[in-house]
């Protein structure tokens, strides 16, 4: 294999927008970047790969690429296509503006990033459907990894599959990537659960150019396996029905130019995930009420980003003042802040340089 340089850019996201929980995500103007060299193979003693990592996370990301989630994920895919490891002298540069449990698919972003590495490393040239696939064996809910794939307002349903796919598919995530130890052998998880075949299905939605995201981001981390364990497993026909009436007209009112605001703030409303977390996120309700498209000029709706604790305000204009606001709510319950206007972006690149 001949030498080769080359980007992997991977957005942050934004998921659920209210009432889409696991249903529908955002792609926003935040990344991940890979920038990776891959030497040509020689008959040279095996150099192993070397990563170094700049940005969010630096201080706690393992640089280890047997344990560090990205590498992982690439390994994994390398691994079900039996290619056992890295090739010698790989060096993978990363810089991420993505912050770690912020409801801000950093996570997703992660695992993105890993199935492109893999792919490019090992030349599958695997269709973006296939990616995708690998991608929902690591993380299970298709909102964040769909939309940081593909990119824009995005959303995607798991297929119902056969008894035997879903049980390929469910098997847990200690086995599909697990820690490698430290004195693992060459021969240490290499057949890894291969996928099934077309597990996600996505659709892009329209996306008005004049809606900006106000990410109003707390100064603290929440993990995402947490803020799911908080949630119930069953929901009453009229929850499911508030959530479903908002969803289905909240997909359409986003592409709509001139947006909304009164069709917009309702549409954003939710009652199956951010009702469960307010006690995990302190100021949540009282954000989410009082920030309204009267009090703040510009505002069409706001929302629980992702799992949280991040805030997420669609808007048009008026930004500073959502946020300051904002901040000044949280600040009352002992939480200082930081905000960020994004944008909507496209999905992920690969690039060569
Ligand atoms: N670029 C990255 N490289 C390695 N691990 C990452 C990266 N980004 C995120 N992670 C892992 O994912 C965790 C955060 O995931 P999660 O709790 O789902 O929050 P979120 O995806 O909302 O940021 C981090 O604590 C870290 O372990
Ligand atoms: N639908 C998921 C989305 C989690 O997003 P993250 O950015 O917080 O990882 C959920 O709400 O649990």
């Amino acid at each position: 294999m001949v030498s080769r340089r080359f980007i992997i850019k991977v957005p942050a996201t934004s998921a659920n927008i209210g009432p889409g929980f696991d249903v529908v995500g955002l792609s926003l103007s935040l990344h991940l970047t890979l920038t990776v060299v891959q030497p040509e193979s020689s008959d040279k003693p095996y150099v192993p790969p070397l990563l170094k990592y700049t940005g969010e996370g630096a201080d706690e990301v393992p640089l280890d690429p047997y344990k560090n989630l990205t590498t992982r994920v690439a390994l994994y895919l390398m691994r079900c296509h039996n290619i056992r490891s890295f090739s010698s002298g790989l060096e993978i540069n990363v810089n991420n503006e993505i912050p770690f449990g912020r409801g801000l698919g950093s996570s997703g972003a992660a695992v993105i990033a890993g199935v492109l590495l893999g792919n490019e490393l090992s030349g599958l040239k695997l269709p973006l459907e296939r990616l995708l696939d690998f991608a929902l064996m690591v993380e299970r809910h298709p909102d964040n990894v769909t939309a940081a794939l593909v990119g824009g307002f995005v959303g995607s349903y798991l297929k119902e599959l056969d008894d035997a796919a879903t049980q390929a598919a469910s098997v847990p995530l200690s086995e599909v990537l697990p820690e490698y130890p430290e004195d693992a052998g060459e021969d240490w998880g290499l057949n890894p659960p291969v996928p099934p075949l077309g597990i996600g299905h996505y659709v892009q939605f329209r996306w008005s150019e004049s809606i900006k995201a106000v990410a109003i981001i707390p100064r603290f981390e929440l993990s995402t396996a947490k803020a799911r364990e908080v949630l119930p497993l069953e929901y009453s026909r009229k929850d499911l029905v508030f959530n479903l009436q908002r969803l289905a007209v909240l997909t359409t009112a986003l592409g709509q130019t001139p947006p909304d605001p009164d069709l917009i703030y309702e549409a954003m409303k939710d009652r199956v995930h951010q009702p469960y977390r307010r006690a995990l996120i302190p100021g949540l309700p009282e954000v989410t009420s009082s920030l309204t498209p009267i009090t703040h000029p510009g505002l069409l709706g706001i929302c629980l980003s992702g799992a949280g604790p991040t805030i997420l305000a669609l808007a048009t204009h008026g930004f500073e003042a959502i946020a300051k606001d904002a901040a000044a709510i949280f600040k009352k319950t002992g939480v200082e802040i930081d905000w960020k206007v994004l944008t909507v972006v496209r999905g992920s690149a690969v690039l060569d340089i």
